[in-house]
């Protein structure tokens, strides 16, 4: 693609999410993206493939023209990592099937150069965190608060990671105090709650972004996707194990997500609008004991209920009772059953995923319409009000003093 790289530095993110990836199109006469579901690419040229596919070996250079085969790369596919790389302010990105998938290969990548030590800041999304813990890529993980990260530190440390907002308490970390502490260690920071409409890691120096496209960045619950966006160098590397493991992000899934990226500033910040609202008025209702809501905004609520929060999911009824997130609409799930459930109990509560606790994903709804929904779904008033601290992290007292009750 032609683009002024001077040009596309300076153009606002509303700006990139509608155009990058596209820069060619006009010049092809198209308006929509091409979708290219080849799985193969014919060549009469033997000794020229065989020289391509040397090179990538050799490089992980995403090859000129042709990818000789969709393992390699696809046009598709990389229309989306362009788009994204330019949203994040990095220099490529490198699709997967999934966000696990993604995840996968970074560690992948790094165990590869001999160091399988993680330091990783609780709470992470439920697999992520079993995929440290386990194991089960060989990883030896080291769970610290973003304080005690550089005291964690060793010699074989591969990667820090972290969520910033995390799933799903949305506790959030000083991203540039982290960067720093981990001096020359890579920090890998999944940035799929903020979106790069809210907050741009590499900018705090994060070497590694990583997403679940499947949220946000696809935007209406039809794709699975993950996306890691990086400098050159690594990106290198995470299509090299991505050739050789097959973790492919498919063109179509590809086609949609970059399609999801035209609107993620507007969806974004319209959500946003509303979960702030709603928070606001959860944190002053006497049904909620506890509300989280970022300081960097963003779609996502969670809270704390008096009542069952099994019974609330029940009751909902214009609520999507789902896990996941980014949708259009708006969907609750309870993280101690499902989107956590795989990380141990005790590693549950102490990184504050409460059995109480609900996590919401905002959607486009009218305001009104989803706090009447919420409103009906929290049911009676108590009997006997609870002291209750408003917008803030867990208190583990209170935490303590309900669950002996
Ligand atoms: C399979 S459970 C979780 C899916 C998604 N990562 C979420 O947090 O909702």
């Amino acid at each position: 693609m032609d683009a002024d790289t001077t040009t596309v530095d300076a153009r606002a993110v509303d700006t990139l999410a509608v155009h990058a990836g596209r820069e060619d199109l006009a010049g092809l006469g198209l308006h929509a993206p091409p979708i290219d579901l080849s799985t193969t690419y014919p060549s009469y040229d033997s000794r020229g493939e065989a020289a391509r596919i040397d090179a990538f070996a050799a490089t992980g250079e995403a090859p000129e023209g042709p990818p000789v085969y969709g393992r390699l790369g696809n046009p598709t596919v990389a229309r989306f990592e362009t788009a994204l790389a330019q949203l994040e302010g990095t220099e490529s990105a490198v699709a997967f099937a999934s966000g696990m998938a993604a995840l996968s290969a970074v560690l992948l990548a790094q165990h590869a150069t001999g160091r399988r030590h993680v330091v990783a800041v609780r709470p992470l999304y439920g697999c992520s965190d079993h995929l440290l813990t386990a194991g089960l890529l060989g990883t030896e993980v080291t769970w610290a608060d973003p304080e005690g990260v550089a005291d964690a530190l060793r010699p074989d440390t591969a990667l820090v990671m972290v969520e910033s907002p995390a799933n799903p308490t949305l506790a959030e970390v000083d991203l540039a105090a982290l960067a720093e502490a981990c001096g020359t260690v890579p920090l890998l920071v999944d940035n799929t709650f903020a979106t790069p409409v809210l907050q741009r890691p590499v900018e705090s120096g994060a070497r590694l972004v990583l997403h679940s496209a499947t949220k946000y960045l696809g935007g209406h619950g039809d794709v699975l996707g993950g996306v890691v966006a990086c400098d050159e160098a690594f990106a290198r590397r995470l299509r090299q194990i991505r050739f050789a493991t097959g973790g492919v992000l498919h063109p179509l899934a590809g086609y949609l997500l970059l399609r999801g990226l035209a609107t993620l500033p507007v969806r974004v910040r319209a959500a946003s609008t509303t979960a702030a609202g709603l928070a606001a008025r959860l944190a002053e209702d006497p049904r909620v004991l506890r509300v989280h809501y970022p300081k960097v905004g963003g779609a996502m609520v969670a809270f704390e209920t008096l009542a069952d929060p099994h019974e609330v999911i029940a009751r909902v009824r214009l609520i999507t009772p789902a896990v996941s997130l980014g949708s259009v609409d708006t969907l609750i799930q309870h993280p101690a059953s499902i989107s956590h459930r795989i990380v141990p109990e005790d590693d549950r509560t102490s990184s504050g995923v409460s059995d109480r606790l609900l996590r919401m994903s905002v959607g486009l709804e009218d305001a009104e319409d989803l706090w009447r929904d919420l409103d009906q779904a929290l049911g009676e008033s108590l009997a006997t009000p609870v002291p209750r601290p408003r917008v803030q992290a867990l208190d583990a007292d209170l935490e303590a003093q309900l669950t002996d009750a």
